[in-house]
């Protein structure tokens, strides 16, 4: 098992392959194979902070590829306990145009076939899982990124698809009419990993387009999704920095609670 070297977690995503410069790598074996990445581990705005890309930082994990098992748990064996979710979305609604920084409240899942539980033998574990995300992370988030001169959108349902295709019109139709507003391909299972750990989770989304329902056109494609977000990669991770910075330390949320009571057939790291 790996030393205590971080508290904080930040898991990149697409266009957001790497944070630091000065930080050290760390490789982690998990019981679910290897992260997507080595760690990446330092001390940031004076916090120890462990960083992971998603994808890869050669983006060679689709969505539904991702071994979203080994993230959490090689970052939670480092000794992180609250994770920063920055991730690339599409807007189910005009109010939220391209370059808006959502922290939503809700996801909604529609992906299919991927693994998203730890506790699939020995014991049958229920997490709670009514509001996905933390309070505490969330709120700072919001309040951060308002004193960083964004004007962040608090709160709002990110539905979460199975990828890697992009919606049709009709889906993002659909989607839109449900209420949903933000959609994306990462944010399940990633979330409830991080409960079923209990871990805190806070989602960073910047809207990179208008997914496909919404205006006439060809419909978002990647070549959008990554200009858009290398247009706005600075900003989010001087953003990041900040939120780093301003978490507070003690966890009183109930997010460290979630397995309270729970007698649980595996040993957490
Ligand atoms: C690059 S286009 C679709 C891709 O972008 C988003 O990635 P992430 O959530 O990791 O920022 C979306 O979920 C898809 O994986
Ligand atoms: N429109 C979209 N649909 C799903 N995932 C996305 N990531 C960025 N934009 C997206």
């Amino acid at each position: 098992m790996a030393t205590t070297t971080a508290e904080i977690g930040v898991i990149g995503g697409s266009g957001f392959y790497s944070f630091l410069d000065d930080l050290d790598e760390v490789t982690v074996e998990t019981p679910y194979g290897p992260p997507s990445d080595p760690i990446a581990v330092g001390t940031v705005a004076g916090r120890r902070v462990a960083f992971v890309p998603r994808h890869g930082r050669d983006h060679r994990y689709p969505p539904h590829k991702i071994p979203y098992r080994a993230n959490l748990w090689a970052l939670r064996s480092l000794g992180v306990r609250q994770v920063i979710a920055p991730s690339a979305v599409g807007s189910l609604t005009p109010a939220h145009g391209i370059g808006t920084l959502a922290v939503p409240d809700q996801l909604v899942d529609r992906t299919y076939g991927r693994i998203q539980t730890y506790y699939d033998e020995g014991a049958a574990i229920h997490v709670s899982f009514a509001d996905p995300y933390c309070p505490t992370g969330r709120r700072t988030a919001v309040a951060t990124a308002r004193e960083a001169g964004w004007d962040p959108v608090d709160g709002g349902t990110l539905v979460v698809i199975e990828g890697p295709r992009f919606s049709t019109r009709a889906e993002s139709q659909w989607y839109a009419a449900q209420g949903w507003t933000l959609v994306g391909m990462t944010g399940h299972p990633e979330a409830v990993l991080a409960r079923e750990l209990a871990l805190c989770y806070t989602p960073m989304c910047l809207v990179t387009d208008l997914d496909a329902g919404i205006e006439e056109g060809e419909g978002v494609t990647m070549e959008e999704v990554f200009r858009v977000f290398a247009q706005n990669v600075d900003r989010l991770r001087t953003l990041v920095v900040r939120l780093i910075e301003t978490l507070p330390a003690d966890r009183s949320c109930p997010c460290p609670r979630t397995l309270d009571g729970m007698k649980l057939p595996i040993e957490l790291p």
